[in-house]
């Protein structure tokens, strides 16, 4: 996969030469680069903002700089990326949109900063190119980097071969929409505190339902939607709900 990112600030994506995902770069699992937007203004003071028209607080980006820049990564003629915008209007961050833009080949992000980026480059995007718009919560940013390292590290985690044990991939999918179930490792007591005897019998069947008892519960009492958004008879006879 090709991750192309636009930003002002392309040290905050140094992250991404880190651990894992540096390693599947290594491995040329992963090709990412970061391209500061103002190699793409034409001032002598490289300006990528102005205020807002109809006012209001702050400042807009303004449209040139995306349009150049789009024109020298995205030339007609070649298949374009997916350009996924993080914005607070964005369509929620979920696993399955995750593993939407796991399967493309390649992936044109662009952060935004200040108020926001001039609409009609979204506009002129998306005449060339599919856009996504991805948000990463209802709380609000100082600009569109962070939420690209979550995207990209949410994306990647996905790729073929950047999991080590394809196990914790599958274990996801085993959890079929419930949230995980506590985790523990040694020592067996900890400042009094022991593991919980089911998980130290290695009685597996005993361990994957004591697993499959503390999911629900969990669920039911932090994330009560997600138990609503259930396939019907997700829940069999042997589910606890206590
Ligand atoms: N999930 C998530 C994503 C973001 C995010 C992503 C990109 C940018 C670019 C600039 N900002 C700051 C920022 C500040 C205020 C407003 C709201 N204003 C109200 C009137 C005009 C705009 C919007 C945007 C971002 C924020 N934040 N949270």
């Amino acid at each position: 996969m090709r991750i192309d990112v636009l930003t002002i600030f392309p040290d905050y994506l140094a992250p991404l030469s880190l651990s894992l995902i540096g390693r599947a770069r290594e491995r040329g699992l992963l090709d990412v680069s970061a391209h500061d937007l103002r190699r793409w203004t034409s001032d002598v003071h490289r300006t990528v903002d102005d205020t807002p028209y109809g006012g209001g607080p702050g400042m807009v980006m303004r449209p040139e700089p995306w349009g150049r820049a789009f024109d020298e990564l995205v030339p007609a003629g070649v298949a374009p990326p997916r350009f996924v915008v993080p914005s607070p209007a964005g369509a929620p961050l979920t696993q399955s949109l995750a593993a939407e833009l796991a399967a493309e080949p390649w992936l044109l992000f662009g952060c935004g900063r200040y108020e926001g980026i001039d609409q009609r480059v979204l506009d002129d995007a998306a005449d060339r190119m599919p856009v996504t718009e991805v948000s990463l919560g209802d709380v609000v940013l100082f600009g569109g980097e962070v939420a690209v390292l979550a995207v990209v590290e949410a994306v990647t985690r996905l790729l073929p071969g950047v999991l080590g044990n394809a196990e914790s991939l599958a274990e996801e999918s085993h959890t079929g929409g419930l949230l995980e179930a506590p985790v523990y490792t040694k020592p067996p007591v900890w400042r009094e505190r022991p593991v919980p005897d089911v998980l130290r019998s290695g009685d597996h069947g005993r361990i994957a339902r004591w697993r499959r008892d503390q999911a629900l519960v969990r669920t039911a009492r932090r994330r009560p939607d997600l138990l609503a958004a259930l396939p019907p008879g997700t829940l069999d006879a042997t589910d606890q709900l206590a």
